[in-house]
């Protein structure tokens, strides 16, 4: 699909204003785009990340994806999933819900976990096809270390911003412990015939703690503003990522980092008619981390839990449980009934259970 036959993002559909924060500066310290990160972060909990220096290795993620793609779909459903909350592997095509009435997603991705991209060739947790395994060392862990040093150094900012002890943040997200950690590759079929408002994806937060995704070409992410009951398009602009805070870090945080919906619909007018894809790299907590507000490391985030309804934010699981429990009760061979999805809800319907 030549990239020239693609059309513009539509200028005429409602999109988000999200701030473009320069990577370059908040690495190098610059304490004024540090605080427009943290506006971004606290406020909505998105933003446009440019300089951050991954055009290379996304681009090769991307190849990699397209050739696992390729794939028979037999080969593929040998490196599926499954049913017991296990993320790494190839999902297909509407194995998930998108909905309460189990309406069916229709992507299918790819998820590498860091930690066999890492330790590749030995194996932490499953195997992977042979499109992934010869990319391991070329393509798979170069991205992966890079997205890592990035999603770091957003954490670093964060950590110093609630006042918490160095490198506290980190710790929780150590390189060296098992963790949910993963790459993603998404391709959306064409959607031409298919209700713009219909979701790919359906609305949620993430459950990890910073997510770096990126697009080629193709609009169709949505967030939906605080306080608001009408979605918006995030438009794509080259060379620029987009990132998100997750639900653990808005835990940790005690809801002062914002963990805000999201979900995936039909490109936009034209541009639904071409095939649409995006990675994500999501950095999770390791799995035996407790996710609840680190109040006795912060008086900032002590003074927000206090300030929230009682157990606003405690979720009285680890990581490795959060993750399994979301994952497991999105599949749709899991679901009993409306109950199901609920089940698989993060923080998003907190509010209303309580
Ligand atoms: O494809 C996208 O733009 C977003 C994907 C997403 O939200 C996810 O995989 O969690
Ligand atoms: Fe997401």
């Amino acid at each position: 699909m030549p990239a020239a036959t693609v059309p513009q993002f539509p200028d005429d559909v409602p999109t988000v204003p999200l701030l473009v924060i320069d990577y370059a500066l908040v690495e190098a310290g610059n304490e004024a785009e540090i605080g427009r990160l943290w506006q971004a972060a606290t406020q909505l909990g998105f933003w446009y990340l440019k300089n951050h220096g991954a055009d290379e290795e996304v681009s090769a993620m991307f190849e990699m994806g397209d050739a696992t793609m390729q794939l028979p779909l037999e080969e593929k459903m040998a490196y599926e999933q499954g049913n017991d909350g296990n993320s790494f592997g190839y999902k297909a095509a509407g194995a998930n819900a998108t909905d309460e009435y189990g309406s069916l997603d229709f992507v299918e991705f790819i998820n590498v976990a860091k930690d066999d991209a890492l330790a590749y060739p030995s194996v932490v947790h499953r195997q992977y096809p042979s499109t992934v395994r010869e990319r391991m060392v070329s393509t798979v862990a170069p991205f992966v270390r890079k997205s890592i040093e990035v999603n770091n150094t957003l954490l670093s900012a964060f950590n110093d911003r609630l006042g918490l002890p160095a490198g506290t943040l980190l710790r929780l997200h150590a390189l060296d412990e098992s963790s949910g950690s993963e790459t993603r590759c998404i391709k959306t079929p064409p959607s031409q015939t298919i209700s713009q408002d219909k979701a790919a994806i359906g609305a949620h937060t993430d459950f990890g703690s910073l997510s770096f995704l990126h697009h080629k070409l193709l609009g169709g992410l949505q967030v939906l503003p605080p306080g608001t009951e009408a979605w918006k398009y995030v438009k794509p602009i080259p060379g620029h990522a987009i990132c998100n805070v997750g639900d653990a870090l808005s835990i940790f945080s005690g809801g002062i980092l914002r963990s805000n919906l999201h979900r995936v619909v039909p490109p936009p007018k034209a541009q639904a008619a071409f095939e649409r894809w995006s990675l994500v790299f999501f950095t999770r907590p390791g799995y035996s981390q407790l996710l609840e507000p680190l109040v006795n490391d912060s008086p900032l985030i002590a003074a927000a839990v206090g300030s929230a309804l009682p157990g606003r934010f405690s979720t009285g699981a680890t990581a490795k449980e959060w993750f399994t429990r979301r994952i497991k009760n999105q599949r749709i061979a899991n679901r009993a009934g409306p109950e199901t999805w609920r089940e698989s809800r993060g923080t998003e319907h907190k509010v209303e259970a309580i």
